[in-house]
């Protein structure tokens, strides 16, 4: 007979990891062996109680895994599933028996549609089952737990005759899953309650919860089942499972550790493995994680708004209720985008290095603002590139006001308009190229004699929206000259680049200067 689980028990929550099979069960997902003893380690080490490494019957594969997982795992126990059969049992006996810890997970359904249409078996022939299955388990572990399949569409008191069954049985923990997804948290909550006053023998056992996503109520149903007294969740790394998957593990536990006002349990997980947990599945399985996934996610603790970078500037609390640290997700980022303020541009340049007065940071925040406009992901290249640009730019004669351009296979012409020291001017030229027009166009407006020695284009990130870095290096009279220029239009880059060179050529021209100049930092 099992022995009553004792109160420090009840104090925490159990965290039973399924992602080697249930969330194997995912189309797609399939592990391979190394991967799956890759991820036991893993799993141990942030503290998952159980780890459940598989079916043992289902096939040689499966058997192998839980076999291998119960040799070198030590602290967590290694469960294995079976259905209430014999021979599923003494299969997944045969693959726990290494394990420190083992444990045989049975699962047998409850509910009448799927004992009469899929099991093909009465009620009471399925309370033998339970009875034989359990109490064979038993005999060659001490920790069983026993499955109550679509518990959630079971009739109560059949539900609470077959549970009374299973501990009678020798089972110790008692899951109730949502199969299907179907339940709702308050409905769910009550089943708990209901079935721990209820049940005879009810403390002897821990109640578990295992909830599916098909209304994408996993996380919701599974923290209302440990409202109404389960002290054991199952549940699986990114919320991998059948169809719309499990309730994810991160989402558990942190929610169990940033409100433990709500549910004053603890769980042994270091929290600080979580992401690196969450990568690890999906580079095996292949499953990418979205963007705005709950703590794993990359945009987690990411903030683009202006009012919220500033927030965070003041006090990080104001838009985040954990830390990115905690769950091993490295800073917070503030992510320089369309939304974006001046408080977070001004921190982002401290943080690379500048330091501008007010009007040199407007005028590099309102070219930044336009750039954002432009670009989807403004990385800090981009930013120190339009800065430089920006500074360079500060005592120029020359400026480009304006570009058109007509390119493809009709021939290429330039319209391009340019400030010169105050005046106005527009030409327009043709050329062998769109680059050559431009310049033939700047030669136009601005007649001079130097030689164009150098044109390079680079990418100043990737992407077909990057910003296109131009430098240009002229020649005159001995004299060098180079400037440079970035843009997301590489003709718009090239034009300013060349009126950089210039304008710099220009300046050393007045003050004498015969060496080389160059514009600005990259
Ligand atoms: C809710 C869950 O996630 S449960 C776990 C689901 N996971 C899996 O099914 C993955 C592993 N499964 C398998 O590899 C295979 O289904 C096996 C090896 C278990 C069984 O394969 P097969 O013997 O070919 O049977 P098949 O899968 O076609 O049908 C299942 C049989 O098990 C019976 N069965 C289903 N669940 C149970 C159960 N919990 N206890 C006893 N019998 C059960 C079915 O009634 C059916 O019996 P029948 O052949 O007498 O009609
Ligand atoms: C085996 C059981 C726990 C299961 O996966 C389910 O019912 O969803």
């Amino acid at each position: 007979m099992t022995s009553p689980v004792s109160d420090s028990k009840r104090d925490r929550v159990i965290i039973f990891d399924t992602t080697m099979r249930d969330g194997e069960q995912s189309p797609g997902a399939s592990m391979s062996l190394e991967e799956k003893l890759e991820l036991a380690k893993i799993l141990e080490e942030m503290g998952v109680d159980v780890i459940e490494a598989g079916f043992p019957i289902a096939s040689n594969g499966d058997f192998e895994a839980v076999r291998e997982v119960s040799k070198i795992v030590t602290e967590s126990t290694v469960a294995g599933l079976c259905r209430a059969h014999q021979v599923d049992i003494d299969r997944c006996h045969e693959a726990i028996k290494h394990a420190k810890r083992g444990r045989i997970h049975i699962v047998i359904a409850t509910s009448p549609l799927h004992m009469k249409h899929k099991l093909q078996m009465e009620p009471e022939a399925v309370l033998e089952a339970i009875t034989k299955s359990v109490g064979h388990a038993r005999n060659l572990c001490g920790d069983v737990e026993w499955s109550a399949e679509d518990a959630t569409r079971s009739e109560r008191d059949f539900l609470r005759r077959a549970i009374e069954t299973a501990i009678k049985a020798g089972a110790t923990t008692i899951n109730l899953p949502d199969t299907v997804g179907y339940t709702y948290p308050s409905e769910y909550a009550d089943l708990f309650k209901y079935m721990v006053e209820n049940v005879e023998g009810a403390d002897k056992a821990i109640f578990s919860t295992h909830c599916h996503n098909d209304l994408g109520l996993a996380v919701a149903n599974s923290l209302a089942g440990v409202q109404g007294g389960a002290r054991q969740v199952e549940c699986a790394v990114n919320g991998l499972g059948e169809r719309a998957g499990n309730a994810a593990l991160e989402e558990i536990v942190m929610a169990l550790k940033v409100r433990g006002d709500q549910l004053p349990y603890e769980t042994g997980i270091v929290t600080q493995h979580i992401t690196r947990a969450s990568r690890y599945v999906s580079a095996i399985t292949g499953f990418p994680v979205q963007f705005n996934k709950a703590i794993v996610g990359k945009n987690a603790f990411s903030h683009e708004s202006g009012i919220h970078q500033d927030g965070m500037l003041k006090n990080r609390e104001t838009y985040e209720i954990m830390r990115p640290e905690d769950v091993g997700q490295g800073a917070t980022n503030l992510v320089m985008g369309k939304h974006s303020g001046r408080h977070a541009f001004r921190e982002k340049l401290k943080g690379l290095g500048y330091e501008l007065g007010q009007n040199a940071l407007n005028e590099a925040f309102g070219r930044f603002k336009d750039l954002a406009d432009k670009k989807k992901h403004v990385f800090d290249d981009d930013i120190i590139a339009l800065v430089d640009d920006a500074l360079a730019r500060g005592s120029e004669k020359i400026r480009v006001v304006r570009l058109r351009v007509v390119a493809g296979t009709e021939g290429q012409s330039a319209e391009l308009t340019l400030d010169v020291d105050g005046e106005v001017k527009t030409a327009h030229a043709t050329g062998d190229g769109p680059v050559d027009a431009v310049f033939n166009a700047i030669i136009e407006i601005v007649p001079h004699s130097a030689a164009l020695r150098l044109f390079q284009v680079h990418a100043v990130t990737e992407g077909t929206d990057a910003q296109a870095q131009v430098s240009v290096r002229l020649e005159d009279d001995g004299r060098i000259a180079t400037g440079q220029a970035a843009d997301t239009d590489t003709l718009t880059a090239s034009a300013k680049a060349y009126v950089n060179a210039l304008n710099n050529l220009f300046s050393r021209k007045e003050k004498g200067r015969p060496e080389t100049a160059i514009a600005s930092g990259f």
